[in-house]
């Protein structure tokens, strides 16, 4: 039988090429070969760290072989991505096929234009989806009937208390779907991207497949009330390294060069400090925050008074000179980027101060390390509420929206203290953060729910190749 091959294509960005490279190694694992396809800037950021064996890369210029840049107009990006992207996807399968190699089915990360070039090509295609399968529900009911009944209490002002109610969902208010229903948002565009994504799934082969970056004890009953979908939760797609060094004894305090080459600096900072007593601040690779927001985060951090561990991008907002910068240094690290599945794996980290981004918010699950959840957009807004209401490993900073400050220092101190701090409620949290740790690795490891999953979905393809 000769194993299957997967054409992956991924989306150019942190959010999708991390789960994507982690989907590829999974794969190999599982006997398949994978031609991973992405641009060629996507690709230049990864080169120095990503070998994989049984991957191939191969790859294609959306216009942007410098990274799309602040200011850029997002839908032209878009709109380009998938013009050079489709061409250059026909390209490579009709070569390939002209040299004898035939792809066995594309994998996409949420990229209508790869699923439509595979269908036009006679090639099974199956859609990778790389957020929770909660937030897929939302998205499969608003294009499934229940519009009016989302659109009811979106079209309210956002603190509405009104109440969405979705077969197998906890009840969600205006502020835990999807930003991209708010039709004042900027990323509303994202909308008419996502229906044509769930119109193509409605004309999928049967059963349709999905396969999706959450785990059997995370999301199964979600998974499962999702019309005649079959969502296959395969997740989290974690870094295997990472994964085995969470299961080395989590008190142990030694440096973690070995298992991580490259650390930097900050890792031997962080082994200077005391287990579970460091604050670790990020926001992933897109958000971005006004300076005013950047002071209220600092003066939160200050007023707790704890280490703490802050990625500030040099992209992420106004570029003024942070104010409080010495008081700052006194107490923390402030960097450019990190190799953020490390710093969550290290025993010093006792929090995560996060825009609850999906790949975030599932690397802190894995490694057991509750959170503070400050979100900006798309899924991010649900994400926090599953954190702070459904699975209860962190709480949600309550916001303002005034004068370009969204959240105030008080409440980010209030909300950190409430984490880290004594009382029931962080006591309870820091417990579940554990549990879910332990189940997370527990449907990783070999014969785990999502090991089991990934290995069935690729043995069907070998049977009918
Ligand atoms: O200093 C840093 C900061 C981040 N990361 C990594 O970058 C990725 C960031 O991904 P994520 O947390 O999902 O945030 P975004 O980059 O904002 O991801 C976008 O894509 C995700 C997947 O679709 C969505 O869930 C988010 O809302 C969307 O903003 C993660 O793997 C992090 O480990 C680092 O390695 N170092």
């Amino acid at each position: 039988m000769a194993p299957p091959h997967f054409l992956l294509v991924a989306f150019p960005s942190r959010g999708s090429i991390n789960p994507a490279l982690q989907l590829a190694e999974r794969l190999a694992r599982a006997g398949s070969r994978i031609t991973f396809f992405t641009t060629v800037f996507a690709r230049r950021r990864m080169i120095d760290s990503v070998c994989l064996e049984g991957v191939t890369f191969a790859t294609f210029s959306d216009g942007y072989d410098n990274g799309y840049q602040l200011g850029d107009d997002a839908e032209r990006f878009m709109a380009e991505l998938k013009q050079r992207g489709s061409e250059a996807l026909r390209g490579l399968i009709e070569l390939s096929s002209g040299r004898g190699l035939r792809f066995t089915c594309v994998l996409n990360t949420v990229l209508p234009w790869a699923d439509h070039v595979a269908r036009s090509l006679r090639i099974r295609s199956v859609l990778v989806w790389i957020q929770p399968a909660t937030v897929f529900s939302i998205y499969y009911h608003y294009f499934n009937g229940y519009e009016d009944v989302i659109k009811n209490v979106t079209s309210q002002s956002r603190d509405s208390t009104s109440l969405i109610r979705l077969p197998g969902l906890p009840p969600l208010t205006n502020r835990d779907v999807p930003s991209f229903f708010n039709l004042e948002n900027k990323y509303a565009f994202g909308l008419p991207q996502m229906q044509s994504i769930f119109e193509q799934l409605k004309e999928g082969d049967n059963p349709i497949v999905v396969l999706a970056n959450t785990f059997d004890a995370l999301e199964l009953e979600i998974s499962r009330a999702i019309g005649t979908l079959n969502l296959i939760g395969i997740g989290p797609l974690v870094p295997f390294r990472f994964l085995d060094a969470q299961t080395h004894n989590s008190s142990d305090k030694s440096p973690r060069g070995d298992l991580f080459p490259g650390s930097g600096d900050y890792v031997q900072w962080l082994n200077s400090k005391e287990e579970a007593s460091v604050i670790y601040v990020a926001f992933g690779s897109i958000a971005k925050f006004s300076n005013a927001q950047k002071r209220e985060i600092a003066r939160g951090l200050l007023e707790a008074g704890r280490p703490f561990l802050w990625v500030m991008r040099e992209s992420d907002g106004d570029d003024d000179e942070l104010i409080y910068k010495e008081e700052l240094d006194e107490i923390g690290v402030i960097v450019p980027w990190c190799s953020q599945t490390e710093v969550l794996s290290h025993p010093s980290i006792g929090c995560f101060f996060t825009h609850c981004g999906w790949n975030s918010t599932l690397e802190s699950l894995a490694s057991g390390v509750p959170m503070v959840a400050f979100p900006q957009f798309t899924d991010q807004m649900t994400n926090s509420k599953l954190v702070e209401d459904v699975w209860k490993v962190g709480v949600r900073v309550s916001e303002i929206d005034e004068g370009g400050i969204r959240v105030e220092g008080g409440e980010i101190k209030k909300c950190l203290e409430m984490v880290m701090g004594g009382g029931e409620r962080g006591d309870e949290i820091r417990r579940n953060a554990k549990k879910w740790k332990g189940l997370a690795l527990e449907a990783c490891k070999e014969g785990g729910s999502s090991d089991k999953s990934l290995k069935a979905f690729v043995e069907e393809f070998a049977k009918v190749d």
